[in-house]
């Protein structure tokens, strides 16, 4: 008896076959969760948030487009209405201009946002700003401007919207992280720092309002290519104003909001999405911490030197 063709062919048509169904009915159970759900987009103007508005609006989603700056989201609006490649049934979506680091504003749009919707299905908290600077020579208000934006602004809306979810027993919050939200290098510190507690914040969320069927993602990415880098704040307040090669050189932001979709779509706990280096450094941070604090320390010195120099 040939055991190839009676047993192995068979068995790995069978399993493909099964892996294929697998897909396709995930797939389905996605399009489905998506198609008409309210998804909030933080941070909509660029970079990351702006594909996401994008992905989500192809997906059938209603969005409600969070931004600073009302004519960036007018526009965004406008592109969206052109796209092409998109389903029928998409959604014109709703703008809401504030500023995450004035508490106020972020719980007059909280309260905007359900009163317009009713409610909302996901909730994607997505701006931040990042950070360059040495410790010693940074202003506490930097570190604060940071810890606002990047911090108490997203857990503000979040707190805000969050009720809403509860008494509908249905909810979905997605914090966009940051690898450095598991790992810290020098000359980042404030940014770590709101990412680190970004990332603790959002795992206590998850622990706590499982029981209401609410369902918590954190997305910890690597390096995408946006304005990130050129929008960060120094020491002294001002704008970095630099395009890093790091950056420069990271996953498109389309990519990257294909990867949110997903893990939305599947209601991932948590996602790394990043190149080989800055995941084998979280591993290296957790499995070899004292081999990690070397390469960083190096790392310092190595910056400074170059920067005196
Ligand atoms: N780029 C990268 O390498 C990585 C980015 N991330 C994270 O991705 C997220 C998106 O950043 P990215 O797209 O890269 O960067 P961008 O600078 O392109 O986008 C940041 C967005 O946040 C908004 N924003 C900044 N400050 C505030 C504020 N005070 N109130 C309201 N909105 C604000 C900006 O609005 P405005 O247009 O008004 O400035 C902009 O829409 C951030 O949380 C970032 O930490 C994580 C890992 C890597
Ligand atoms: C054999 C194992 C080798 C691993 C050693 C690696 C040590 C090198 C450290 C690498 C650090 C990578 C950091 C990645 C950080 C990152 O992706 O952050 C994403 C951002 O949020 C970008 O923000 P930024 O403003 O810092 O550009």
């Amino acid at each position: 008896m040939d055991l190839t063709s009676t047993v192995i062919i068979p068995l790995l048509f069978g399993s493909l076959g099964i892996f294929a169904l697998f897909r396709l009915l995930q797939w389905m159970r996605m399009r489905a969760y998506l198609q008409e759900a309210v998804v909030v987009i933080t941070g909509a103007t660029s970079g990351l948030g702006k594909e996401c508005a994008k992905a989500f609006h192809a997906a059938g989603s209603k969005l409600v487009l969070c931004g600073r700056d009302s004519e960036k989201l007018k526009d965004l609006v406008q592109q969206l209405s052109t796209m092409t490649n998109h389903r029928k049934n998409t959604h014109k979506p709703h703008t809401v201009v504030f500023d995450l680091s004035d508490t106020k504003t972020v719980l007059n749009a909280a309260e905007e946002i359900l009163k317009y919707l009713g409610h909302v299905d996901i909730l994607i908290n997505n701006a931040g700003i990042s950070f360059r600077g040495t410790i010693v020579d940074t202003g506490l208000d930097v570190d604060k401007k940071v810890m606002e934006t990047n911090y108490f602004g997203p857990i503000a809306l979040t707190k805000a919207l969050l009720p809403s979810m509860i008494k509908r027993r249905q909810g979905h919050i997605v914090a966009i992280s940051s690898v450095q939200g598991k790992i810290s290098i020098p000359f980042r510190s404030a940014y770590a720092a709101s990412k680190h507690a970004t990332q603790a914040f959002f795992d206590c969320l998850r622990a706590e309002v499982e029981q209401y069927d609410i369902d918590v993602t954190v997305i910890s990415p690597g390096y995408i290519q946006t304005n990130l880098s050129l929008n960060a704040v120094t020491a002294d307040g001002s704008r970095y104003g630099v395009m890093d090669k790091n950056t420069a050189e990271g996953q498109t932001a389309a990519e990257v909001a294909q990867v949110v979709l997903n893990a939305v779509g599947q209601k991932k706990k948590e996602v790394l999405v990043a190149g080989l280096t800055p995941s084998l450094a979280v591993y290296l941070r957790n499995i070899f911490p004292r081999l990690f604090f070397t390469l960083m320390a190096t790392r310092a010195k190595k910056e400074r030197k170059e920067k005196d120099s």
